[in-house]
């Protein structure tokens, strides 16, 4: 008879997963990822099943990957405009499964999942792209990626300055209450991004929230909504500018309007930067366009089961 699978929610996941740990196995998943079969990950494109009427989608996203022998998938929710403001704009669960039988072991929470690794690839194509003396961080957006890459950022750079700007002033302000340091609350994406270093796009927009005509030059962005094909957060101006570097060149080119609206050609993946065979081009202006990878849900999941393991045997 199998056991019961484990049941993992948010605050067990939140208490396991911590920036320092798993970004060197996330910079490890993306190397793999970036190696092809050699790097022994299996992540077909995920599937989207748009639920129009409620403006909606749900998406698959299974993984995986031979070096960590450890197999997923994410089922993951996002509403474009919220049903009620307690319920989080993107919801998410991750199944974990034992390799070699197929088993359930797992069903853990994937909101804070998701919400840490997009935030920690970030700071790792930060660090590979940021200018070298980079004093100003700007976050355009307010939600949950927000407070998650305000998280990382503030951890594992020293900026002097740390700008918000949200769509609503409210919004930014509330985002300002609730983080531990001193953030500058803008009245206008402008304001924000003039004269910053490091650039965060979170947000839920459709439509560009940045312009490149704002953009200092050798400025390093890290464009992480607008993962639908029609949706946009960056500007043609800045698309084309730009060195562009994205997690899977394959889901980019598919899934991000600011790639197939632009039609901008992609340089390379962060993996690629991080195995040493293509450069992080840190002089010019970089564009880091994530769209999330399910293999990062596979490590990130397989870090928290294993840790709870540990505890609860
Ligand atoms: N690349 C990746 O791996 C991932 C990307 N995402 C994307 O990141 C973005 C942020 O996600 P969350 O913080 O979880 O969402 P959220 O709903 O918690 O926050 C969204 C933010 O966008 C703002 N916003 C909404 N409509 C806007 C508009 N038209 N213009 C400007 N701002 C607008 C909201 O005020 C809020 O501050 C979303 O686009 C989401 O799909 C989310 C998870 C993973
Ligand atoms: O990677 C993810 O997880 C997501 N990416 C884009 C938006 C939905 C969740």
């Amino acid at each position: 008879m199998n056991e019961q699978p484990a049941f993992i929610g948010a605050k067990v996941v939140e208490k396991y997963l911590d920036f320092a740990t798993l970004i060197p196995l996330l910079e490890r998943a993306l190397i793999h990822f970036s190696s092809g079969n050699e790097g022994g990950v299996v992540q077909p494109i995920r599937t989207i099943v748009p639920v129009a009427k409620y403006s909606g989608f749900l998406g698959v996203m299974p993984a995986y990957s031979k070096w960590d022998d450890a197999l997923t998938t994410k089922v993951v929710t996002f509403y474009e405009k919220k049903t009620s403001s307690e319920i989080p704009s993107h919801q998410a669960t991750v199944l974990l499964f034992e390799p070699s039988n197929g088993t359930l072991k797992a069903v853990i929470d994937g909101r804070v999942i998701t919400d840490k690794r997009t935030a920690a690839v970030s700071a790792i194509a930060t660090k590979l792209l940021k200018p070298s003396h980079a004093e100003i961080l700007c976050i355009l957006g307010s939600g949950a990626q927000a407070q998650s890459h305000y998280q990382v950022f503030t951890q594992q750079f020293s900026f002097k300055e740390v700008r918000v700007w949200s769509c609503t002033r409210e919004k930014a302000e509330g985002f300002a209450t609730t983080v531990t340091g001193q953030v500058r609350v803008c009245s206008t994406p402008q304001e924000a991004v003039t004269g910053a270093d490091v650039i965060i796009t979170v947000t839920m927009a459709t439509e560009p929230v940045l312009l490149g005509d704002w953009v200092k030059p050798g400025a390093h962005i890290n464009a992480i909504g607008a993962c639908r094909p029609d949706w946009r957060e960056l500007d043609n101006v800045l698309m084309e500018s730009c060195v562009l570097y994205v997690d899977s060149k394959e889901a980019a080119a598919k899934e991000s309007g600011d790639i197939v609206i632009s039609k901008a050609s992609i340089y390379a993946e962060i993996g690629e930067v991080l195995k040493g065979t293509k450069p992080a081009l840190a002089d010019k202006t970089t564009v880091f366009k994530s769209v999330g990878m399910a293999v990062e849900d596979t490590v990130s999941a397989k870090l928290v089961y294993d840790s709870w393991l540990a505890e609860n045997k």
